[in-house]
């Protein structure tokens, strides 16, 4: 088995093993099928986003999520209250900065999260990640308008901005921080038929980085896990509301063997 494999197989062993607790604070769209794939992969999620409770759920948790999708001010206060105390645990923080670009609540919020705690992985689409970066991208709401080759340079400049690592995703995810540059050409184009499957992938990342705190490797195996799954629900059947059922399956169906066969990993 190819050492890279490997590495993504001891992974996902680490998480059915340890069902590591997952605390979300995600938007109100994809809660069910971000809880349902966490659990599918092994994990065990919690969507928590009440700022009277979040600081003491992060302190029980392994690995905070944050994803700004269906923003307001209370999401947003308890947000920054999760995010400080997370960093202050030393626990993985992992933000998903849906629709960043849109409009000027989202950029707000998101520059002073990053200010305020800066996340170790940030995750999102082309659009999102040259938004994130200040470059005037546009944007069409939360889907992407670009490649996610567009947004390499923006990516790089994100990850030496705020010290973590950055994943664009697309037809091929790009997971980079400083020089590291790994890029995943696993999935399937009616995956981004399916709403929400982005937040899939940043709260997947969330559960690697509960186990893996090489960072960088943890995002390039969630990534790749995503991949695969979205690939072999694809091949059950061609259209998004199957997809969207046969990914679970996949997920909570995936072995070495399908991992070792599969993987398209390049590193530079
Ligand atoms: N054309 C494609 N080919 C292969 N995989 C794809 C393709 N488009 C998206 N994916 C995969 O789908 C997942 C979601 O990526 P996408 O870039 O669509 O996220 P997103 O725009 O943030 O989605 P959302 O906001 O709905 O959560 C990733 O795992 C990505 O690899
Ligand atoms: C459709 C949608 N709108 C706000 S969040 C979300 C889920 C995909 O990002
Ligand atoms: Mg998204």
């Amino acid at each position: 088995m190819a050492q890279s494999s490997q590495a993504i197989w001891t992974d996902v062993e680490h998480i059915r093993v340890q069902a590591p607790l997952i605390h979300n604070i995600t938007n109100f769209v994809v809660m069910n099928n971000t809880a349902n794939a966490l659990l599918a992969l092994g994990a065990s999620p919690a969507m928590v986003h009440a700022p009277e409770e979040v600081e003491e759920f992060v302190a029980i948790s392994s690995a905070l999520v944050v994803n700004i999708g269906t923003l307001d001010s209370t999401f947003v206060a308890g947000m920054k209250l999760a995010m400080q105390r997370a960093k202050a645990l030393g626990k993985p923080v992992v933000f998903d900065p849906v629709g960043v670009g849109a409009t000027t609540f989202r950029n707000q919020v998101s520059q002073e999260l990053l200010t305020l705690a800066a996340p170790d992985v940030i995750r999102g689409n082309a659009s999102e990640i040259m938004a994130l970066a200040g470059l005037n991208a546009q944007t069409k709401g939360v889907d992407s308008l670009f490649g996610s080759d567009a947004a390499i340079d923006a990516a790089k400049r994100l990850s030496s901005v705020w010290s973590c690592v950055v994943v664009v995703s697309g037809a091929v995810d790009y997971i980079i921080q400083g020089e590291r540059v790994a890029a995943i050409a696993n999935g399937h184009p009616l995956m981004a038929k399916v709403t929400g499957m982005g937040c899939t992938a940043t709260a997947l990342t969330g559960a690697f980085a509960a186990v893996n705190t090489d960072y960088f490797q943890a995002a390039t195996h969630a990534m790749a896990v995503m991949g695969i799954a979205g690939e072999l629900a694809a091949e059950q059947k061609s259209a998004p509301g199957s997809l969207q059922v046969n990914f679970l399956d996949a997920l909570h169906e995936l072995t070495a063997a399908t991992i070792t066969d599969r993987l398209q990993l390049t590193q530079s």
